[in-house]
């Protein structure tokens, strides 16, 4: 039996870990030999003290272990976050890219609508012009030489125009010609039978762009005026000074104010300060060029009554509550009127104060009336009252009070 031991003692020293092997060795050695037992004692503490360390070593490592763990399921858990994220901004990208493209194919088919409708526009306007040509020369009397000529030259001027329009090589003083003609036709009593001047109201249109000689008058009526805003402008423009051939004037008691984009380009006597404007300035409520979209207007002024009356119909461009004007579209347009008014009543002004009161709202597309009136006068002051109502004068939309201060044209280059 003993022969067989140190092999089986041996084979267990071989699977054990070292530092046990000496204590297990011994212990066999107790068992089978003959050591002493103190000693036997002392090296089992020995062992004991040297396990210890070893177990520390093993929990600090067992510690970073734990740690590394958890940092790795850290780092998991912010990668799993980030993918989620990166998931959602995908989308969120893929959402916006099919919005962006659908809104640039709406915007292109507004766009190609935009141009049918302008094209729509300028042919109706042609149309409209020639109705214009064609009236007038029916209702001259052509018993008279001088109207039978006036006739052939507008019809003679027509057709130069129309070819050089096609040629882009077109006289803007042929153009001047026929509209000088066409003037005279529609003025002098002595050329027409029983032909009154405001029945062809309607057909004083203009084409915009290259076709017009002059720069556009904004505030001509337009195919997108409503036959409330017609009527009104006909009840004014019938009182209104006539101007006839010889340039002398029939008077009324109204003025139409004529209306352009460029204020100090194309004011008559008034100061050119263009050079020193920008180029691309454009008056607010005159830099949209699609009719009836935005500030449809017209102002009359009569001078003797110290007053002005402004045609106003909003367009869709203007909307503030739904379906309605947005204040500070009726606050421009009061601006507008009253600044007008005080310009031509003290020269160059500023708006210095400008006070509103909304008291009902004005629906979008209706004509509404802005009647500007003098309150009074004092030194550099010019107080102006304002009321807006309905076409009819039934209903108060807005009132206001403005002030102006008059300023010098070095104030205004200082400004
Ligand atoms: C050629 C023909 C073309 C005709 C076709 C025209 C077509 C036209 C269409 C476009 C029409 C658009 C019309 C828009 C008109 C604007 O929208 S203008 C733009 C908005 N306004 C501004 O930017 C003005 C800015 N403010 C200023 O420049 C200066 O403050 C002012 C108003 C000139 C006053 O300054 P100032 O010259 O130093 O004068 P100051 O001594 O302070 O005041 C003078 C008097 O006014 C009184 N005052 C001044 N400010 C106020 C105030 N806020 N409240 C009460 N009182 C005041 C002062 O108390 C003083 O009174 P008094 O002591 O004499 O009694």
């Amino acid at each position: 039996m003993t022969a067989s031991m140190p092999h089986a003692a041996g084979a267990a020293a071989a699977e054990d870990p070292p530092i046990l092997q000496s204590g297990l060795h011994r212990s066999r050695t107790v068992t089978h030999g003959h050591a002493e037992p103190e000693s036997e004692v002392a090296t089992m503490k020995k062992t004991v003290m040297g396990i210890g360390p070893m177990l520390q070593s093993l929990n600090v490592m067992n510690e970073e272990l734990r740690k590394r763990k958890d940092n790795l399921l850290r780092d998991k858990l912010v990668l799993e976050e980030s993918i989620v994220t990166c998931n959602k901004e995908k989308d969120e990208d893929t959402t916006k890219l099919s919005e962006a493209s659908e809104s640039l194919k709406k915007l292109k088919t507004e766009h190609d609508d935009g141009k049918a409708n302008a094209q729509k526009e300028i042919e109706s306007l042609k149309q409209q012009i020639l109705d214009r040509d064609k009236a007038i020369c029916a209702l001259v009397d052509t018993t008279k030489a001088e109207a039978r000529k006036l006739c052939g030259l507008v019809i003679w001027y027509r057709i130069i125009t129309h070819k050089c329009r096609k040629t882009r090589d077109c006289s803007l003083s042929s153009v001047l010609r026929v509209e000088q003609t066409l003037r005279i036709l529609k003025t002098r009593p002595s050329l027409h039978t029983g032909f009154q001047a405001d029945k062809l109201i309607h057909t004083t249109v203009r084409l915009p762009g290259i076709f017009s000689p002059r720069p556009r008058d904004f505030s001509l009526p337009n195919s997108s005026w409503s036959p409330k805003m017609m009527e009104l402008y006909d009840h004014y423009n019938s009182q209104c000074d006539l101007e006839t051939e010889d340039i002398e004037s029939q008077k009324g008691p109204w003025i139409r104010l004529p209306s352009y984009n460029r204020i100090l380009k194309y004011a008559k006597g008034g100061v050119y300060l263009s050079k020193i404007m920008q180029s691309k300035a454009r008056l607010f409520t005159r830099n949209v060029y699609q009719v009836g979209a935005s500030f449809e207007y017209v102002i009359f002024l009569n001078k003797e009554e110290k007053k002005c009356v402004c045609l106003f119909q909003a367009g869709h461009l203007l909307e503030g509550p739904p379906g309605h004007v947005h204040g500070g579209a009726i606050a421009t347009m009061i601006d507008t009127v009253t600044g007008t008014h005080a310009t031509f009543l003290s020269g160059l002004v500023v708006t210095a104060n400008l006070n509103i009161n909304y008291r009902n709202a004005i629906p979008l597309g209706s004509t509404v009336i802005l009647e500007s009136t003098l309150d009074h006068i004092e030194g550099r002051k010019t107080h102006i009252n304002c009321k807006v109502t309905s076409a009819d004068g039934s209903k108060v939309h807005t009132e206001a009070t403005a002030l102006f201060v008059s300023i010098s044209v070095s104030h205004l280059m200082g400004m």
